[in-house]
């Protein structure tokens, strides 16, 4: 089994750039082993504190968000970090070539239930033009990221990345530490009958998405024999996708501050939709590119559609 750095070295990934991601990688052991202990180390249940969000964080979203961003800061080739637990801009070593931005812990919810968690991040080259403390750092499109990543805190933990090539899956080993590649990479069917969304929304939907539901749900017998699946973690929803396709949506809703949904561009949209087209998938929002998308603040909000290619072209087509 080939190890995480000779293969990025094949892939003649910057070597200054290989030393980031081994900060976030060792962070990211940390948080599997903290995650692993769970009650035992009395990292599970809610702090009392509020993010920008406006939501309750979870400890672990915490220990999470201070592991990696006392990691990132103590690396000096880091100027500047955003993450979801935080609500501005940190800055890091001024000149420092990247930018880190990141979501600690994706899918909260599941932390007291045992569910699938993970990390979720995506490094940029810095701006010179701005200062380093300004939302305009990480005003940069999707398809500028150099490296997206996620791991999976599942019964393995799994850490699933792309430095711009193919999207790569490594698996931690245990017995020695390190991440070992164990798909060199995935391809997306273009087309499955499985969809992920939160069905509860349904009520609150543009009537065009509705129909689309109707449509799959009961109406079309092209759509028969569909089955859903939803982990409430959006990393581990794209993780079966990427494994083995299907269709993720998080549309807008008519509910006050849902008017772009609830998945955030920066830190889950930008660096997930990376993985998904460099295997070979789509990843849109209201029909077009998320990559494509001009960033406006730190913490903002798109509707997404994400999966295998002929799934998110249909459900663009009919919800347009
Ligand atoms: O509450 P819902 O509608 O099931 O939303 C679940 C979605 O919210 C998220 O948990 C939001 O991410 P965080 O857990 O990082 O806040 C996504 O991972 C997931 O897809
Ligand atoms: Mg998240
Ligand atoms: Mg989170």
């Amino acid at each position: 089994m080939q190890r995480l750095i000779p293969v990025l070295k094949k892939d003649n990934v910057e070597l200054e750039l290989i030393m980031l991601i081994r900060t976030i990688l060792a962070a990211s052991k940390e948080i599997s082993f903290r995650v692993s202990q769970g009650a035992l180390a009395g990292v599970l249940g809610s702090t009392l504190d509020e993010n920008i969000q406006g939501e309750v964080q979870k400890k672990l979203d915490v220990i999470a968000n201070q592991l990696l961003k006392g990691m990132l800061l103590d690396d000096d080739s880091v100027r500047a970090i955003a993450s979801e637990e935080e609500d501005f801009v940190v800055t890091g070593t001024p000149k420092a070539p990247y930018i880190v931005a990141f979501d600690p812990l994706d899918g909260s919810s599941n932390v007291d239930i045992n569910g699938q968690i993970g990390t979720i991040f995506t490094i940029y080259k810095a701006k010179d033009d701005v200062p380093d403390d300004s939302e305009l750092q990480f005003a940069q499109k999707g398809d500028q990221q150099l490296c997206a990543g996620y791991v999976l805190y599942g019964a393995s933990t799994l850490l699933v990345m792309t430095t711009g090539g193919p999207t790569r899956c490594y698996t931690l080993d245990s017995t020695h530490g390190g991440y070992l590649l164990t798909e060199n990479n995935f391809e997306i069917p273009v087309r499955t009958k499985e969809f992920s969304v939160n069905i509860a929304n349904y009520r609150y939907w543009p009537e065009k998405i509705q129909c689309y539901f109707d449509e799959l749900l009961y109406q079309s017998d092209a759509f028969s024999g569909s089955s859903m699946r939803w982990n409430a973690a959006m990393v581990g929803d794209i993780h079966r996708i990427i494994s083995r396709g299907g269709l993720f949506l998080y549309p807008q809703d008519t509910r006050d501050g849902n008017s772009n949904g609830k998945i955030r561009l920066l830190y889950e949209a930008n660096p997930l939709a990376f993985l998904v087209e460099n295997s070979g998938g789509l990843a849109s929002s209201l029909g077009k590119a998320i990559l494509e998308i001009q960033p406006t603040s730190l913490h903002q909000r798109v509707p997404v559609a994400i999966g295998s290619k002929e799934q998110v072209e249909y459900y663009n087509k009919v919800t347009r």
